[in-house]
């Protein structure tokens, strides 16, 4: 059942290289020369809207889905390169979690965690041994003679992970896992991950369409869209300087802080030669605690109204987030933002403010 082990020091734990892939001739791709490294015990997630290609990429990586082209490389094997039964042996190092679960709703919870045990022709006795030592990892020793039916949605998504898990694999693929759940059961489960990739030293990829999770559990971060990966990094960078229009529409979603446009509507004009702009600033590690904005007020002559801010963490860094009303002459204003960039502070105006 133990596939055989792969150490850090043998490469990453992942690596797709060019990968293409066309469902009808003459469509656009579903995966467009995507190549993709994941190191041995990152949580890695891959975020894009629907049809981006995110469900045909996490496929590849246990050949669900064939590339027509390019190159998947798992714990040091080229998959291609296997015939059915090297195939075989390789996915028991790859456990698969589902945003629907896809249970036996006739079998019981320990029926469906030992499943894929009983699929590889483990005999029973080693296999309710090997699922007394999945249920309590799930938190679900009370539930094991339970069937489907009676089970909340995460007590179901903990079955899966547990069924993911069957066959002790160092890489667990998780495809929009906590979709399909509330927001409190996603953030248990998404704890339950994180703590499971610490306790079993597993490598996580995930999908999913929520930068939320992304921020919640992941190291490191792909954006992708149709068929392709337009921007990757620490989530921490790619939150505090997304480089691609997808990228800051999508750290909005979690980052952004939407001023109320009554709030917009209420300021003051500016009085003549003078100017009211609005910006969003990002205060990043130290610059938290600076009084940056008195500085720039008193220093460059300016009036400056906060209209909204927030100070948040992500993958344990701190930042702030907040939306200024300034107000000055032009030249003053370029000179004060100016000032603000060269201390590491990042400036935007050109923000979707209603978003
Ligand atoms: N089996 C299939 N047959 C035909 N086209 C497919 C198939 N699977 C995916 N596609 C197409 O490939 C593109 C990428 O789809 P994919 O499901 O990978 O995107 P996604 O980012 O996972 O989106 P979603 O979250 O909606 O699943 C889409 O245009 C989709 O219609």
């Amino acid at each position: 059942m133990h596939p055989p082990s792969h150490h850090p020091a043998d490469g990453p734990a992942i690596r797709l290289a060019g990968l293409r892939k066309r469902f009808a001739a003459g469509g656009a791709p579903a995966l467009d020369d995507v190549s993709l490294e994941l190191r041995t015990g990152e949580v890695f997630g891959i975020v894009g809207r629907s049809g981006a290609g995110k469900s045909t990429l996490i496929r590849t990586v246990n050949l669900l889905e064939r590339p027509d082209a390019g190159s998947v490389t798992v714990m040091g094997r080229d998959l291609l390169a296997l015939d059915e039964a090297g195939l075989r042996a390789a996915r028991r190092g790859i456990g698969m979690v589902f945003q629907h679960f896809n249970l036996h709703h006739r079998r019981t919870v320990a029926e469906n965690i030992g499943f894929p045990l009983e699929v590889a022709g483990m005999p029973a006795a080693a296999r309710r041994a090997r699922v007394a030592e999945l249920l309590p990892l799930v938190g679900l020793e009370a539930k094991r003679d339970a069937f489907p039916a009676q089970l909340s949605g995460g007590q179901k998504q903990r079955v899966g992970i547990a069924r993911a898990l069957a066959s002790a694999p160092s890489l667990l693929l998780c495809d929009e896992a906590t979709s399909a759940l509330d927001p409190e059961t996603t953030a248990e489960i998404l704890a339950l991950i994180r703590s499971l990739r610490d306790r079993l030293d597993l490598t996580v990829l995930l999908i999913t369409h929520e930068m939320g999770v992304v921020k919640a559990i992941c190291d490191r971060v792909a954006v992708m869209e149709a068929g392709r990966i337009i921007e990757q990094g620490r989530v921490f960078e790619v939150f505090t300087r997304p480089a691609q229009p997808t990228t800051r529409r999508f750290v909005a979603e979690v980052i952004g802080h939407g001023v109320p446009p009554g709030t917009l509507a209420r300021l003051p004009p500016a009085p003549p030669g003078q100017q009211r702009r609005l910006a969003q600033v990002l205060f990043l590690g130290p610059h938290s605690t600076r009084p940056v904005i008195s500085e720039a007020s008193r220093d460059f002559g300016l009036d400056i109204n906060i209209v909204s801010g927030r100070v948040d963490e992500i993958a344990g860094e701190p930042f702030g987030v907040m939306a200024l009303a300034v107000c000055g002459a032009a030249a003053a204003i370029d000179a004060a933002f100016g000032w603000m960039r060269g201390l590491g502070l990042v400036i935007e105006e050109d923000v979707a403010w209603a978003g």
